[in-house]
């Protein structure tokens, strides 16, 4: 893909860019909670009119009256242009795009409900990852099915919500799928892109939707397998071995899904990877490293790779893509096995080739 200049001086390059100048001005967050507020405040930075719709009107007073999110994102300052409202009508009125942030389980009744109420033309961006459970429909086809006509876009990408509340420099990418005459130049990922860069908050813009959003959805049920294997005391080499090797899972499902191997090795694949499976500040890390020390695993925080485990491992065993990984996850988490067996199994499987495409099975000598 050619390289986009999105930057302050895009208005000196001729059309296409010229025309995506402005990017969207009125942007509604649906979401309050922390990347909700923190996609808020990085839209406010850059410029744009924000409401932030949260579905407590307790919060929503709150953000209005302190400038804060307590609760999710301690004492970090929003910006005052913020407008927050518990009336979704409200929010949505007169806006020329709109960020979901919400869990991926609430995804598909948010954003049926939101679509009545938004201009017919703004494009719907997702900020959720994770992968429907029941029907093992991606964001993105959920929010199609849900806002019939309305265009998709995913943002995803390392990025602790806190870190880009605090303003703190951060990248992400921002992908949709061309339609038409479209390029990306001219997608709604690019006007996107340019609606909420700011000189901390860098947007990556791609065309591969499928690949963005399987890196975001797949990452967290691996935070979770590093974060067991830390609780555990297993080492470094453990947790190097399932960042790369899950890695390879993401890759093969993207792959078999239509998405390209290259985009997972990008910001929404190894990027988000790097971040969330090996730091604590990560609740799917943090909730693995609980189960790794034998402590209680819940702390009521979201964590979006427990239900994932199940719903990205369904969509792999229908597309016959193997997730060894992942299915430990599952079966730790939901079967009730124990994570040192889940672990003695995934490192005695059959030995295999690197990459997979070097095809080989050769079993393991001390597999029990
Ligand atoms: N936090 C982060 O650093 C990042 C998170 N994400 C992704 O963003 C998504 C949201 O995460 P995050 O903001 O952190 O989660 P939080 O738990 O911080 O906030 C969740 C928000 O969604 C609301 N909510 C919960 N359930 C429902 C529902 N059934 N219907 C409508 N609203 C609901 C909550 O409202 P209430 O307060 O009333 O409960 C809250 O405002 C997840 O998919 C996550 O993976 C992506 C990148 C970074
Ligand atoms: O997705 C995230 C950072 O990119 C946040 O990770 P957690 O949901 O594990 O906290």
């Amino acid at each position: 893909m050619d390289v986009i200049d999105l930057s302050a001086h895009a208005h000196q390059r001729p059309s296409p860019t010229a025309e995506l100048a402005g990017g969207y001005g009125r942007i509604a967050v649906i979401g309050a909670g922390a990347w909700g507020a923190a996609l808020a405040a990085v839209a406010a930075r850059a410029g744009r009119s924000v409401t932030l719709w949260a579905r407590r009107p307790e919060l929503a007073a709150e953000i209005n009256a302190t400038h804060r999110n307590a609760r999710y994102l301690g004492d970090a300052a929003l910006p005052p242009q913020i407008r927050a409202t518990a009336d979704l009508r409200e929010a949505l009125a007169g806006a020329q795009a709109a960020l979901v942030v919400v869990p991926s389980h609430a995804l598909r009744e948010t954003v049926a409900s939101l679509a009545p109420h938004l201009a017919p033309g703004a494009p719907i961006a997702l900020a959720a990852k994770g992968v429907e459970q029941g029907s093992g429909l991606l964001m993105s086809e959920v929010a199609a099915q849900a806002a019939p006509g309305f265009r998709i876009a995913a943002l995803s990408g390392p990025s602790f919500a806190d870190e880009v509340a605090r303003d703190l420099p951060t990248a992400v990418v921002i992908a949709s799928s061309c339609a038409g005459d479209e390029t990306p130049e001219t997608s709604i990922a690019a006007r996107l892109a340019l609606s909420m860069s700011t000189p901390t908050f860098r947007c990556y813009v791609s065309d591969d939707l499928m690949g963005v959003e399987i890196g975001g959805a797949v990452k967290n049920v691996i935070a979770i397998a590093t974060g067991m294997a830390e609780g555990a005391g297993f080492g470094h080499n453990a947790r190097a071995a399932l960042i790369t090797r899950g890695l390879d899972e993401i890759k093969s499902l993207a792959h078999a899904l239509g998405g390209r191997r290259e985009t997972v090795t990008g910001l929404s694949g190894m990027g988000d990877l790097s971040l969330t499976a090996s730091d604590a500040k990560s609740r799917n890390f943090a909730y693995g490293l609980r189960l790794g020390r034998g402590e209680k695993a819940d702390s009521g925080a979201l964590v979006e790779g427990v239900r994932n485990a199940v719903s990205v491992t369904e969509l792999a065993r229908a597309r016959g893509v193997e997730m060894p990984i992942c299915e430990a996850v599952r079966s730790v988490v939901h079967d009730g096995e124990a994570f040192r067996e889940a672990f003695h199994r995934l490192w005695t499987r059959p030995l295999e080739g690197e990459p997979r495409a070097l095809d080989l099975a050769i079993a393991h000598p001390a597999a029990s």
